[in-house]
């Protein structure tokens, strides 16, 4: 329920909800307003926009954003993945089939496969590629012109791109998590869209439990409407939201199972830890990556867990959130371990 990553379900939705336009796209105001003023003047040049990549977790709206991009400047958009190019001829076709203008989106751009990302170079700086013909030394490379375009990266991170590709690109926008009142925005507008009449209180309620991702905030929506509708009125209030989103197990922070699984075999059986993490994930019954990149990322966001050198560790606000009084005294290790080496 509150994986960032898109299900079948989402992606059914997803294009309704989608903001049209930068004045529709709620929050992110510092990389809208950067993208704004790189798409006005680009247009007031008469010319194609510069290469954008966009970073931020999953869900945050990359691709929306890359459709505005698209819509902006009047251009059609060509939507690809990274692990979708395995070699660089799946590359060259894309490549060689943009008419002028166009955004090409590469979703998880470092994700290609290496002669794909080193083709991408040339086409980025200078909209040309070299089309290898034949194997061996009696290979030759065939230059071939490309139309103008803008490459819409995304990725995770930044930081996972090699430096030349990262260079390649005029504009990086860093998506952030959004806010609470931003959220209630994201769920008023697709409210509507859905018609499903929901009060302030109501839309208040998902947003806190909706981990900072509008992608959380429309799932955990449309699960309060079905509550509603078989439980209730039909309206998606404080108490309808409240009861729907227990029965899904998220609680009022936006925790599942799995999450306070992890801080209660944390605070239970090792004290609140230090602990190592496969000694962890063997207590709540998990694989140690499940733990690691499902759990963990989103309870060190919210303060919750530390990572340190000796293991995982509790904060105070942890046994808040469970309901448990922290020990006295830190943890054996406890204050070291968050700061020592
Ligand atoms: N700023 C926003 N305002 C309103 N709705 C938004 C906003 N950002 C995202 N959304 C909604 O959230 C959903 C997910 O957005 P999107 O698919 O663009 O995320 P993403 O960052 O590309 O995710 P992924 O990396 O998993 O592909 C969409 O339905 C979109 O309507």
């Amino acid at each position: 329920m509150v994986d960032a990553a898109a299900d079948r379900d989402d992606l059914a939705v997803e294009a309704a909800l989608r903001p049209k336009d930068l004045g529709e796209f709620v929050g992110q105001t510092r990389v809208r307003e950067q993208l704004d003023l790189v798409l006005r003047a680009a247009r007031a040049r008469g010319a194609t926009a510069d290469h954008v990549l966009l970073s931020g977790a999953p869900g945050l709206g990359k691709t929306t954003l890359s459709m505005i991009i698209a819509a902006e400047m009047g251009a059609p958009i060509r939507i690809t993945s990274g692990p979708a190019i395995q070699h660089a001829g799946d590359l060259a076709a894309i490549l060689s089939s943009l008419t002028e203008g166009e955004v090409l989106f590469l979703d998880e751009i470092h994700r290609m496969s290496r002669p794909a990302e080193e083709m991408l170079y040339m086409a980025m700086e200078d909209f040309r590629v070299d089309v290898i013909v034949g194997k061996g030394p009696g290979a030759t490379a065939i230059p071939l012109e490309l139309p103008p375009f803008t490459l819409v990266g995304a990725t995770t991170r930044a930081g996972l791109l090699p430096p030349p590709l990262r260079d390649r690109f005029g504009f990086t926008g860093h998506m952030e998590f959004y806010a609470p009142a931003e959220l209630e925005r994201v769920l008023h507008r697709s409210a509507g869209l859905l018609g499903v009449h929901t009060t302030d209180e109501g839309a208040a309620e998902i947003a806190g439990r909706s981990r900072g991702t509008p992608r959380i905030a429309n799932r955990l929506l449309r699960r309060v409407r079905d509550y509603a509708q078989v439980r209730a009125d039909g309206v998606v209030n404080q108490e309808s939201a409240a009861r729907a989103l227990a029965v899904y197990e998220v609680d009022e922070r936006g925790l599942d199972r799995l999450d306070r699984a992890v801080l209660l075999a944390l605070l239970k059986l090792f004290g609140g830890g230090p602990v190592g993490l496969a000694t962890l994930a063997v207590a709540v019954g998990e694989e140690r990556e499940t733990v690691e990149e499902v759990a963990e990322p989103f309870l060190v966001r919210e303060g919750l867990l530390a990572r340190t050198p000796r293991g995982r560790v509790a904060t105070p606000a942890a046994w808040r959130h469970l309901g448990m009084e922290p020990p006295q005294q830190p943890a054996p290790g406890g204050q070291e371990g968050l700061f020592g080496t």
